[in-house]
């Protein structure tokens, strides 16, 4: 066994050689770090026929932040567990894994170089009609087959055991779900927007909320998720999406998986009039991206509900009205969790392209405060909230209200 160390170039090229058939012998191997995410190291290995295949690889702190926020490498581990069991119920969604190193907190993984990152297909304005219905068929397969409609209580505590995941848990309790709320030293808030981001503080309202949000994604092992299922860990093509980067996943409440999808999406809505230049081309994406949100919600919830009806495995849970209820809450979640993510990536310490690549501060600053509006009343008014066309239609009302006040 190789003890752990931080690959160079070198070594990524080696682990790729040593773990897969697919560069074939005497190939010439060259390698680079890419990576752009919080985290990790990620290279990409290349032969000289352009065969390439992905070496990522945990560090043991913070990539982003460096050596003074230690992290556990176990993340890897947790990564390629996830990845390799949600492939077992959507392999096509799903990022293939190679191989996984425990000991070097390394996996080779498939290149999806014939894809582009969600989110700056985005910001591109490009627009795929099957983007919805295929993620949707990801988090109803992959939430549904590892909750306790399937598994019995024995294999759910076992798996539960499994993708414990306290450090990186520990990062979305603080950075989503209390930083955002106080004067977190943690924080970026740009300044035009420093008395709303200042207001959340002291919104007791909103505060008692985000506690049972939070209260319910520390205590509410529901399925395996994702568990940060952010449009930069979804890549995306004409024909096809892939799932990648889901270090974060733990046994959690299945609406965060679909909430922190949703709320990106949103992010992206709030954003449109700083990215698109004409008021064409801004509604054109409002639109598809509400139209998106609608299919994937729909979609998500007769997947689901398909299963629970025929491949629920618990007699008691067979129950018709509680699978309804069941649904319907995972749907007032899910609003919630996107009001969040919509607040957290806007003042807390992981910001998100679609905002800060708005170049003019005083439109940034506005798309900004429509995030932070948006995110609040989500997260106040979701038990009222009770289908989508309801949601979308305060989504639109209240960026409206705000944009002509
Ligand atoms: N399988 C892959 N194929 C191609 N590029 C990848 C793959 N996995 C990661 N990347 C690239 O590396 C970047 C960072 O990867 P990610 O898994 O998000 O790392 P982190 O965990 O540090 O956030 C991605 O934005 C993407 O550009
Ligand atoms: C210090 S981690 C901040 C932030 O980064 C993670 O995302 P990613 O690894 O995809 O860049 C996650 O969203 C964390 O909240």
């Amino acid at each position: 066994m190789t003890a752990y160390q931080i690959f160079t170039s070198e070594q990524a090229m080696r682990f790729a050689d040593e773990h897969s058939e697919l560069f074939g012998e005497h190939s010439k191997l060259s390698a680079t770090e890419f990576g752009d995410g919080n985290l990790n190291l990620v290279f990409r290995v290349v032969n000289d026929k352009g065969t390439s295949l992905i070496v990522k690889q945990a560090l043991p702190y913070a990539r982003c932040v460096g050596e003074s926020w230690p992290l556990s490498t176990d993340r890897a581990r947790i990564e390629a567990e996830v990845l390799k069991l949600h492939a077992r119920f959507c392999p096509e969604h799903t990022v293939e894994v190679l191989h996984f190193d425990r000991a070097l907190s390394a996996i080779l993984m498939e290149d999806l170089k014939q894809y582009d990152i969600l989110r700056t297909a985005l910001i591109k304005g490009k627009q795929f009609a099957h983007l919805a219905p295929q993620l949707a068929n990801y988090l109803a397969n992959t939430l549904f087959y590892t909750s306790d409609f399937v598994l019995t209580g024995p294999a759910k505590k076992a798996a539960v055991a499994q993708f414990t995941n306290p450090d990186l848990c520990l990062i979305t309790e603080d950075l989503f779900f209390t930083d955002p709320y106080c004067n977190h030293e943690r924080n970026t808030i740009h300044s035009l927007i420093l008395p709303s981001a200042r207001a959340l503080w002291y919104d007791t309202d909103l505060q008692a909320e985000v506690a049972m949000l939070k209260a319910d994604f520390l205590s509410k092992p529901q399925a395996l998720l994702h568990g940060d299922l952010h449009s930069g860990s979804i890549f995306i093509n004409n024909e096809n999406c892939k799932v990648i980067d889901a270090e974060f996943g733990f046994y959690g409440p299945i609406g965060f998986d679909v909430g922190v999808l949703i709320g990106n999406l949103l992010i992206n809505y709030v954003a449109s009039p700083g990215v698109f230049k004409t008021p064409e081309e801004q509604s054109q994406q409002q639109h598809y991206l509400l139209t998106q949100i609608h299919t994937l919600w729909q979609h998500f919830a007769d997947t689901f509900s398909q299963l629970q009806q025929t491949a629920t495995q618990d007699p008691t849970l067979q129950n018709s009205r509680y699978q309804q209820r069941f649904l319907q809450q995972v749907f007032t979640d899910a609003i919630g969790y996107a009001g969040c993510e919509l607040i957290r990536r806007t003042v807390g310490l992981a910001h998100v392209a679609d905002l800060e690549r708005i170049s003019d501060a005083k439109q940034r600053a506005v798309c900004e405060i429509h995030a932070l509006t948006l995110g609040r009343v989500l997260i106040l008014e979701r038990a009222q909230l009770d289908s989508i066309t309801a949601l979308l239609d305060k989504v639109q009302r209240t960026v409206a209200a705000i944009a002509a006040p």
